[in-house]
């Protein structure tokens, strides 16, 4: 293969209607437009890396502007350059020593390197000709750890120790990957209970993913007490007591309202509670854990590796829900996946949007062929909305996602879906522009 250089690097605005359909809503976003700041790296082989940075619709305009200034960095620049020493690079593009002013590590800025680089994991995956998480797993234990900033989360977790564990990983990986190929990685469905949709719909769709395979569904609450409990009833109802439900109340609530309503949805046997207050509420959640009893789940708006270290060392969750481009991409998520796995709590990742599933399916099979090494109580978040769009979108089996096998990060996005869908010049706006983007 001849050097592959990064010529040009394109950036598109891409939006989704999803809040005709109320897809995707909660109590607090109650009309996302599924959206994506979206990057092509162009190269002088013809391969291309893509990468993308989930939004709502209003504001991706501010993720395409970052993106497109942090993305011409890599102009110009072999990949080999980049890819032999990746944290270099990270630390690059996330370090631009004025535009780090505007987080650092966090928010819009965090969110664009995430495209940026989980674009360039891309195109090194396709290089090597092999998918995101098996380029991971074939790497060596250094080559890992060589990735990872541990600057501020050495305290926690030191490289010797991330060495140790992936050490260890090594061990009986190869069952680990037959196990894999044969039953796929355990998923939960989130499809049958956004907040906007009635409780007929709610509990249809429950009985359709009964009859899909689904054993784990999530419910979206943080609407009147007894709305949310008649709701999280449905649920339970048609799901029957030997399924798995949880519930997510998406920052809704100070946090003596979230030891309250926690405890009464308690009732409904909740799996977790998730998101129940400020996401940036680490002691907060910690209370809410202890005084409910119930299992917190967080991550979704989590900035960064040092907000993760932060929840787990205050015991403040019991699920881990690292999100693929909240944080700075593949680097960073490795970073959290092995603080996870140090503090023994499992990694189930925030999927959805546009291309999260896509994404993330490739961290959680890394995270059990060499990291915590195990599915116990480990589940990845399915939404069944938008995989048409994806040139290798994912494949789910009786709630199962089957083991990507194409080059990349699955994350490459359409030609025509890209020409539709690009903001606001794309056919899907011209045709009907709905009030929540036209606002
Ligand atoms: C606005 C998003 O759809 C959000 O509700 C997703 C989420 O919280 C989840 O999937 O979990
Ligand atoms: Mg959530």
């Amino acid at each position: 293969m001849p050097q592959i250089i990064l010529q040009r690097a394109r950036v598109l605005d891409l939006r989704f209607p999803t809040s005709r359909e109320q897809i995707g809503s909660d109590a607090v976003n109650k009309d996302p437009d599924y959206s994506a700041a979206y990057c092509i790296l162009e190269t002088n082989t013809g391969l291309e890396g893509h990468g993308l940075t989930f939004t709502l619709g209003r504001g991706t305009e501010l993720c395409v502007e970052a993106l497109r200034y942090l993305a011409q960095r890599v102009e110009g620049r072999t990949l080999e350059s980049i890819t032999s020493d990746l944290n270099g690079f990270y630390l690059e593009i996330t370090g631009d020593t004025q535009f780090r002013w505007l987080g650092p590590e966090k928010g819009v800025i965090h969110l664009a390197c995430a495209a940026l680089i989980n674009a360039v994991w891309d195109l090194y995956a396709k290089a090597e000709g092999k998918p995101v998480w098996k380029l991971l797993a074939d790497m060596t234990p250094e080559q890992i750890v060589a990735a990872i900033d541990f600057r501020y989360i050495a305290d926690a977790l030191k490289p010797e120790e991330a060495l140790a564990i992936l050490r260890r990983g090594k061990e009986g990986q190869a069952e680990r990957l037959a196990q894999l190929e044969t039953s796929g990685y355990p998923a939960y469905t989130t499809s049958a209970g956004w907040f906007g949709y009635s409780e007929d719909k709610i509990r249809r769709l429950c009985q359709e993913g009964l009859a899909d395979g689904w054993t784990h569904f999530k419910l979206k609450v943080g609407g009147e007490p007894a709305d949310d409990l008649r709701r999280a009833r449905i649920m339970r109802d048609a799901i029957g007591p030997g399924n798995r439900m949880m519930v997510d109340a998406n920052q809704k609530w100070g946090v003596e309202t979230a030891i309250e309503r926690t405890k009464q949805l308690a009732e409904v046997d909740v799996w977790w509670m998730e998101e129940p207050t400020s996401p940036d509420d680490i002691l907060g959640h910690a209370r809410i854990r202890r005084e409910t009893g119930v299992r917190i789940a967080t991550g979704e708006h989590c900035h960064n590796a040092v907000m993760f270290k932060q929840l787990l060392q205050a015991g403040s969750i019991d699920v881990c829900q690292i999100d693929s481009c909240r944080v700075a991409g593949v680097n960073e998520n490795l970073a959290i996946i092995l603080m996870a796995t140090k503090f023994g709590v499992p990694v189930c990742p925030h999927a959805g949007g546009v291309g999260l599933c896509e994404y993330v399916q490739h961290l959680s099979v890394f995270d059990f062929l060499a990291v915590s090494c195990s599915l116990e109580d480990r589940v990845i978040e399915y939404v069944d909305h938008l995989h048409e769009h994806f040139l290798d979108p994912v494949r789910i089996r009786r709630g199962h996602y089957l083991l990507p096998t194409q080059p990349g990060y699955s994350i490459q996005i359409k030609p025509e879906s890209l020409a539709r869908f690009e903001f606001p010049a794309g056919a899907a706006w011209q045709e009907d522009v709905t009030p929540s983007a036209a606002k």
